[in-house]
């Protein structure tokens, strides 16, 4: 049986001063889906996840959150960003730092077990009191990913947030975001360039070319498809 909607877009598009990025974006994301996005570099996928952050205001068209605004909450990886070496919190500040509105850490109990699990479904468990600055880049894109689910959020975005990692932390962060898609039926936006982890882990795509976006089931997006959509 389909899932219900969950993320509507109709007629969407987004225009900064002289440079319409798309236009006319229709979209249908359902309940537990997870979709790849894929387009090439400058073609508008990061202004289209801010979009559906509430970051940007639509120039035209509307996005629909469903069953009602409220009950959608969004967790955002972003690309990979570097951390000072001499950034003052630990991984496990760090973490519950979205729980604290980015206020220093003071955690009631039920927040301190809510990152405590979400430390120990992301594997960061032991490295809970190191600095974060001092993690390796893959450590640090787990803490980033653990601070996009501590509140449990059913909409998960992972805008290029793989893209630095090797290719078994890749695996790791995927397989936990596969698992807590199966048992939570978190939803997922996968911003890419990898198509062949777009093919793995997604279930559909939705592929961004200049003036003209395509979708459909992952199955269909092959490499000549890719190819050409990298050529516009
Ligand atoms: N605030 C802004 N004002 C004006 N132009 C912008 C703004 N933000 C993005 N752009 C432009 O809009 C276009 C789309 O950018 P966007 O970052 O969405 O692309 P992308 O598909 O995510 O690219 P990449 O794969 O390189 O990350 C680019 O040409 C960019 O320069």
């Amino acid at each position: 049986m389909e899932s219900a909607p969950i993320l509507k877009l109709e007629h969407l598009g987004v225009t900064f001063p002289n440079h319409p990025v798309f236009n006319d974006l229709n979209l249908t994301i359902n309940q537990g889906e997870i979709w790849s996005i894929i387009g090439k570099n400058g073609v508008g996928k990061t202004t289209l996840m801010r979009t559906i952050l509430h970051q940007l205001r639509p120039t035209h068209g509307k996005i629909s959150y469903l069953p009602s605004q409220g009950e959608v909450t969004i967790g955002y990886v972003p690309q990979f960003r570097n951390i000072d070496a001499d950034y003052p919190l630990t991984i496990k500040d760090f973490v519950g730092l979205n729980l604290t509105g980015w206020k220093l850490p003071w955690l009631s109990a039920k927040e301190r077990a809510k990152v405590q699990k979400i430390l120990d479904q992301t594997g960061l468990k032991q490295l809970a009191k190191r600095p974060i600055g001092q993690a390796s880049g893959g450590e640090k894109q787990k803490a980033y990913l653990a601070q996009a689910l501590v509140e449990a959020p059913n909409l998960l975005i992972l805008d290029e947030s793989t893209a630095s990692l090797d290719p078994v932390t890749k695996t790791e962060l995927l397989d936990l975001v596969t698992e807590l898609n199966q048992r939570l039926k978190l939803t997922v936006l996968f911003v890419t360039h990898d198509i062949p982890m777009a093919q793995k882990y997604t279930q559909h795509y939705l592929m961004m070319t200049p003036g003209k976006v395509e979708q459909g089931p992952i199955a269909n997006l092959t490499t000549e498809k890719v190819w050409e959509g990298e050529n516009v």
